[in-house]
Formats: C-alpha cells, sequence, structure tokens
C-alpha cells in the first residue's frame, strides 16, 4: 500500500493552517503538502511539524497577479524575471521550513503563445532546477474545466517538458483526478512515466471529493500503483464533502492504513 500525506490545501479548510498540520497529525497521517503558505512563517511550520514527526514534502510556486487572472508564472512569457522571484521565494521558505519538493505552476497562457510559453518553462526550469539541485520540482497539468487556459493538462506534454529540460530533479506531479477529467486511461499512464513521476495525488472524478466515489476506482490505482512498485508518496488532495474527519471514513472503505 503507497504512503499517504495530507494536502493541507484543501483538507481541514475551516482553520488555520498550523492547527490543520495537528489535525493531520491526529488523524494518523505522516506528511502532508501544502499550496501557498507564504503568510505563515516556515520556522512555525517546521516547529509544528517536528513536534509530531510529520514530514513536509512540498509547496506551490507563488501565482502571480491572481486579480489578473495569473495562475503560475512558469510558462508565462515576458514574466521570466517575476518567476525568478517566485520561485526564489518559495526555495527559500521550503529550505527553512523543510519541505523537499517545489510544484513549479506553469500558469495561464493563450493558445497562440503555447510554443512560446514552451520555451519560456523549459528556459525557466533550467536555471531553477540549476539553483535548487537538492529540490525535486514538480510539474502538474491542470484540467481545463477547473481552469481554462492553463498551460498543460495531459501527462505527455510535462514528459516533453522534463525531457527538454534535461535536469534530473524535475519530475511529474501525477495528478489522478486532472488525469482522469482530461484524458483517462491512468493505469496505461502510470506505467509509461512512473520514472518520471515524483508524486501522486487523487481525488474523486468528477467531484474532487474523498476518493471513495465516481468514475476511478482507488482500490484499483492504489494496487497498481504497489504492483508497479511506486515507493513514492500519494498526496490526499480532495474538498471533503463535509468535514474532513468525518470524509476519512474512505480509508476504512478502501483498506487504506494512513
Ligand atoms: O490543483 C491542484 O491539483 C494542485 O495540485 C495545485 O497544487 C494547485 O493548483
Ligand atoms: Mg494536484
Amino acid at each position: 500500500m503507497p504512503k499517504f500525506s495530507a494536502n493541507l490545501g484543501f483538507l481541514w479548510p475551516d482553520r488555520p493552517l498550523l492547527d490543520r498540520i495537528d489535525a493531520a497529525a491526529r488523524a494518523g497521517f505522516r506528511a502532508i503538502e501544502l499550496h501557498w503558505p507564504y503568510d505563515v512563517s516556515a520556522e512555525a511550520v517546521r516547529e509544528r511539524c517536528g513536534r509530531h514527526g510529520l514530514l513536509l514534502l512540498g509547496i506551490n510556486t507563488p501565482l502571480g497577479r491572481v486579480d489578473a487572472g495569473e495562475f503560475g508564472l512558469g510558462a508565462v512569457p515576458g514574466r521570466e524575471a517575476d518567476f525568478e522571484r517566485g520561485f526564489l521565494q518559495a526555495l527559500e521558505w521550503a529550505e527553512a521550513a523543510g519541505a523537499g519538493a517545489i510544484h513549479v505552476m506553469a500558469g495561464v497562457v493563450a493558445p497562440e503563445r503555447k510554443e512560446a510559453g514552451r520555451a519560456t518553462l523549459i528556459g525557466n526550469l533550467r536555471k531553477a532546477a540549476a539553483l535548487a539541485p537538492e529540490t525535486t520540482l514538480l510539474l502538474e497539468g491542470i484540467n481545463q474545466r477547473d481552469k481554462p487556459g492553463y498551460f498543460y493538462s495531459t501527462i505527455a506534454e510535462k514528459a516533453d517538458v522534463i525531457g527538454q529540460t534535461g535536469a534530473p530533479n524535475v519530475r511529474i506531479m501525477f495528478d489522478v483526478y486532472h488525469a482522469g477529467v482530461s484524458e483517462g486511461d491512468i493505469f496505461r499512464k502510470l506505467a509509461a512515466y512512473l520514472p518520471l513521476i515524483g508524486h501522486v495525488q487523487i481525488a474523486a472524478v468528477p467531484s474532487r471529493a474523498e476518493p471513495d466515489e465516481g468514475e476511478i476506482d482507488y482500490a484499483h490505482v492504489l494496487a497498481e500503483l504497489d504492483r508497479l512498485g511506486y515507493r513514492g508518496w500519494v498526496g490526499c488532495e480532495y474538498k471533503p464533502r463535509a468535514g474532513t474527519d468525518e470524509g476519512l471514513a474512505w480509508t476504512r472503505t478502501l483498506n487504506v492504513t494512513l
């Protein structure tokens, strides 16, 4: 059975971040991952994780100008300097908090700028990977229904960018929810891209709720990850239908030990 981490961007949304860390530990998780924790001190997060013996896996790069529709800057032509500033902020926070991975958000790019966006992303990633050789940089596709215009939605596009970047510390964040909404054929893609996968995330399709409903049978997905020999973490990045603690009943349904 894979190891599970609590995504505290979505779980226990009713309380402040440090209390969410306590809740994750109480629920039995051994690791957590965050989205954009920048308004909380990295040292406080490190201390709270240490208190519970929790591993902090990763965070996301800053989004940029959210009011202008930005959702990351990695592939946005003309914003390279802002991307680098944001990446360095993420790296500094991650190192101070003890996180080993940074999800480099590609961002929203107009279709006619797609080629320029690809070159921008590859250039930005080469620099970022060299600046942070000890950190895993994760690339995630986001489905077009949730984020129209996001730079990529398929696993193949990320693998292609990783190949072009040529850095050993850039890996795929295989979010089964986004892959399910965007393209399906999950088992074949897990097998094909396994050597490039640095992290997996799960949520029901199409609801993005607990992974015990909808069109993806997560008992089979988790068994397949085992069968393939995946040794990384599986992030529980779902939006609880109601209370997060009650929602963890899915672990019993699926025979999962946190
Ligand atoms: O939305 C997701 O799936 C993520 O993993 C990002 O971290 C936030 O967009
Ligand atoms: Mg995700």
